[in-house]
């Protein structure tokens, strides 16, 4: 999942941009940059890293310009290599760059038409490249000299009728504006914000955003959410343009945001992400007082740092006390969202760590927002029994996760699923539990539908198969696992080459 972000302001960007990214840090931390456009110019800054070490001052300092797009990545097509960190660039028409958040479904059939069709050139294993040239092809068929925001919706159009998959972008055009798009199922979220110009009375300022948390941040007021389909252009002299770009627009927001992406303190598709998670707690609760009533629990203790909501509200639920028994290294960021199993496993023991008294011969009930590949789960475990615990219960506020994700969430491959292909019983031996217990779909989905009854269906393909933009068979599915399955990324992350593009301040 990665965070994006882009402002059309009247005085410079730059720290807005920073500061946005910095509080979307949890969409990914592998890699950031920030584009920004002076005097018909982009300045750029990308390479690998958190946004704080990524952006020196110097960096900011010729980040100059009134409007800007900033990207987060977590990789989830092509390498973690510094090259495919985002922005992209092309040159024409015009000047254009670009930021993804999602992954596209049909990238190799794109990157063919790209090549063959459009004879642009990709040099990157980027999804979001290809989505780039994409773009800029369609863009180049339609306008002559200068473009109207007709055409770049024209445009929009025409890429939304090739692409396939999970998309939410933002892109500058030198000379034009910024546009921003969702891809017509709304899979990944983004939100609209405005401020009021200091400088020119009755001008506003406009921002578009992975999470409404990174509006609050820099003092825009949010808006509404983009729909699904819709295509934003806000024009450099701070004009708002909107229009439906998608034939068959469906509201199916992916379901894993609320589980586990989003910031509690975000609200997405008008469902605050906090409100989901207390109501996952509560839903969750009361399966545990009908499954689970013979059981004695003694203390309720979330792992840090996703659960921490949702366990206060199952404490509540069943009225035992709760108690943070694990601390969480600040320092350390989240362990899912890295690249490489080695790396991920070796995490959980620097980031959590057991405070004895709270698990000393005391049966515990640990929760979770979800169990993956239980990495995290089976060490957690083993770290409550050696802390003392008597009995180790595992409650997880998500169902069993056991198909691939595809629409930008890193799970290519089934078989590094804990639950693919095993009932609860055998993951639970596996993770090492006296007992584990899930959360039902149905009550997921009530959870995070409470707040808004429109959302028809959420993308929950990990947890049933259901993929909503019913384009994936297994054969697609077999591709994507040998393209990302956990060797072939701990080979492709140790190939490092330097961008070819834009100048980048090194
Ligand atoms: O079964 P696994 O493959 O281990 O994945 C699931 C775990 O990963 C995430 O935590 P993470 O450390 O990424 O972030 P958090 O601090 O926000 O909880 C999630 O909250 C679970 O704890
Ligand atoms: N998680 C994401 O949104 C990733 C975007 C894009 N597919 C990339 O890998 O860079
Ligand atoms: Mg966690």
């Amino acid at each position: 999942m990665c965070g994006i972000v882009g402002i059309v302001g009247s005085q410079a960007v730059n720290q807005s941009i920073y500061d946005a990214l910095t509080v979307l840090q949890h969409r990914g931390q592998d890699a950031a940059g920030i584009v920004t456009i002076t005097k018909g110019m982009f300045k750029q800054r990308k390479a690998n890293g958190l946004v704080k070490d990524v952006f020196e001052a110097r960096h900011m300092q010729r980040l100059q310009g009134n409007v800007g797009i900033g990207h987060v990545r977590y990789p989830t097509a092509g390498s973690s290599s510094a090259a495919e960190a985002q922005p992209f660039y092309v040159n024409s028409p015009f000047g254009l760059t670009l930021a993804h958040n999602g992954n596209l479904t049909n990238a190799q059939e794109l990157r063919e038409f790209v090549a063959k069709t459009a004879r642009r050139h990709i040099n990157t294993t980027s999804d979001s490249e290809v989505l780039l040239n994409l773009l800029a092809h369609e863009l180049d068929k339609l306008v002559l000299e200068q473009c109207t925001e007709k055409q770049i919706f024209a445009a929009v159009k025409a890429v939304n009728s090739k692409a396939r998959g999970a998309y939410a972008v933002v892109a500058l055009v030198i000379g034009q504006g910024m546009l921003a798009f969702r891809d017509a199922n709304g899979i990944r979220p983004l939100v609209l914000g405005q401020r009021d110009c200091e400088a020119v009375p009755g001008r506003k300022e406009y921002m578009v955003a992975s999470e409404s948390v990174a509006l609050d941040a820099v003092g825009f007021k949010f808006v509404r959410d983009v729909a699904p389909g819709e295509a934003v252009f806000i024009s450099l002299d701070g004009q708002l343009f909107t229009e439906q770009c998608s034939e068959k627009p469906r509201y199916n927001p992916c379901i894993f945001e609320y589980v586990y992406f989003a910031r509690p303190d975000s609200v997405i598709d008008k469902v605050s992400v906090y409100g989901a998670r207390v109501n996952m707690g509560t839903r969750l609760g009361e399966k545990i007082q009908r499954e689970w009533s013979d059981l004695e629990i003694d203390v309720v203790i979330p792992i840090p740092e996703t659960s921490c909501d949702i366990a206060l509200q199952i404490a509540l639920q069943l009225e035992l006390p709760y108690r943070q028994g694990f601390v969480k290294n600040r320092y350390i960021g989240r362990t899912f969202i890295m690249p490489g199993q080695s790396q991920r496993r070796k995490s959980v023991r620097r980031k959590l760590n057991a405070i004895d008294v709270e698990f000393k011969g005391k049966n515990v009930l640990l929760v979770d927002d979800s169990i993956v590949r239980g990495t995290t789960s089976e060490q957690i475990i083993e770290m409550a029994r050696e802390a003392g615990a008597k009995k180790v219960y595992f409650a997880s506020a998500s169902p069993e996760i056991r198909f691939p994700n595809v629409y930008g969430i890193d799970m290519p491959s089934a078989n590094e699923l804990i639950a693919h292909g095993r009932d609860v019983e055998e993951i639970g031996t596996l993770i090492g539990a006296d007992g584990l217990i899930y959360q039902d779909l149905e009550d997921l989905i009530e959870a995070c539908r409470a707040s808004n009854p429109d959302i028809q269906d959420f993308e929950t393909s990990v947890f049933n198969g259901k993929y909503v933009t019913q384009d994936i068979d297994q054969s697609y599915l077999d591709y994507l696992e040998s393209l990302r399955n956990n060797d072939a990324q701990e080979i492709s992350g140790q190939e490092e080459v330097t961008n070819l593009e834009i100048h980048n301040e090194g």
